[in-house]
C-alpha cells in the first residue's frame, strides 16, 4: 500500500485567521491538484502564537475550523490533517488538531498534551488528557503537536495500537532545528513507523520559524527535507516496508512494560 503524503510548510500571519483560512483553502487545493491522498498542516496556524489576544481570535468550539477543513476535503476529496488551531470551549483555551477524512468527517480531535513553558504556552492553554490514534486512508496512525515529541512515551503511548504513520505538526524555531530533526528520526526509529513532520515557515514577534519540515521512514532515513521557504511538497510511502522492519527487530513484541515507570 503506498500513500502520497502533501506538506503544507506554510507561513502563518500573526492574529489574523482570516488571511490564514484563505491560505489554508490554496494550499488544501494545491495539494488536491498533485493528487495527494493526504494533507498535512503545520501548529496553531489560524492565529500563531498571538496568545494573549485567544479570548477574541480563538475559535469558539473549532466551529470555523472543522466547517473550513470538511468543506475542503470533501471538495477536493483528499484527507486533511489539521495541524492545529486554537481554540475556546467552555471558557477554556486549547491547542487543537482536527482530521478529516476524504468524505469531510471529523474522525479525530486531540488537545496538545504538553505545553511549551518556553513559549508562554501553560499561562493561556489548557492542556489535553487524551490520546491521538485514527485509522486514516486505511493506515493507523498517530497524531501529536510539537513539543510533544520530547516525550517518546507518549508518542509510544499513542502507537502501540499499530501505528504505521506519525503525523507532526509544529511550530518550531530555528534555533533548535538541529534537535527537532534528531528527536525525529528517534520517534522514527524507536515506534518503527513512518513520521510526518509539518513546521511553519515565517517570524512572529518572538521567534523565526525556518521550516524544515521532514518525511522520515521507520529506519531513520530522512526521505525528504522540505527547506526553509513556504511551499508545498510531496512524497510517496510504501507501507510494506514497516513490516519488513518489524521483522527484522520485533521491538514492540520485546518490550517489558512490567519494569517501566
Ligand atoms: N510550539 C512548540 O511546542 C515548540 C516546541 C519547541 O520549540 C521545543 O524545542 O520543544
Amino acid at each position: 500500500m503506498t500513500l502520497k503524503i502533501a506538506i503544507a510548510q506554510t507561513n502563518v500571519d500573526f492574529a489574523d485567521p482570516e488571511a490564514n483560512f484563505k491560505r489554508v483553502e490554496a494550499f488544501v487545493s494545491r495539494a488536491a491538484n498533485e493528487n495527494a491522498d493526504v494533507v498535512v498542516f503545520p501548529e496553531m496556524w489560524n492565529t500563531g502564537y498571538a496568545l494573549d489576544q485567544l479570548d477574541q481570535l480563538a475559535d469558539e468550539n473549532g466551529q470555523k475550523t472543522q466547517q473550513l477543513l470538511q468543506r475542503l476535503a470533501k471538495k477536493n476529496q483528499i484527507n486533511i490533517v489539521g495541524g492545529s488551531v486554537s481554540t475556546k470551549r467552555d471558557g477554556h483555551f486549547y491547542n487543537t488538531s482536527y482530521i478529516v477524512d476524504d468524505h469531510g468527517q471529523v474522525i479525530s480531535s486531540y488537545d496538545k498534551v504538553h505545553l511549551f513553558g518556553l513559549m508562554n504556552e501553560e499561562k493561556f492553554i489548557t492542556a489535553g488528557e487524551s490520546e491521538n490514534h485514527f485509522e486514516l486512508a486505511g493506515i493507523e496512525s498517530v497524531g501529536v503537536i510539537c513539543y510533544d515529541i520530547r516525550f517518546p512515551e507518549w508518542l509510544r503511548t499513542n502507537a502501540r495500537h499499530g501505528a504505521k504513520l506519525l503525523y507532526v505538526s509544529a511550530e518550531w524555531p530555528d534555533v533548535r532545528i538541529p534537535q527537532w530533526k534528531i528527536l525525529l528520526q528517534a520517534r522514527a526509529i524507536e515506534n518503527q513507523a513512518f513520521v510526518v513532520a509539518v513546521n511553519r515557515v515565517g517570524d512572529d514577534p518572538n521567534n523565526r520559524f525556518n521550516g524544515h519540515s521532514l518525511v522520515i521512514d521507520p529506519l531513520g532515513k530522512i526521505l525528504l527535507d522540505a527547506g526553509e521557504d513556504e511551499t508545498l511538497k510531496t512524497v510517496s510511502l510504501g507501507f510494506d516496508q514497516i513490516d519488513e522492519v518489524h521483522g527484522q527487530i520485533p521491538v514492540f513484541n520485546d518490550r517489558r512494560p512490567d519494569l517501566y515507570r
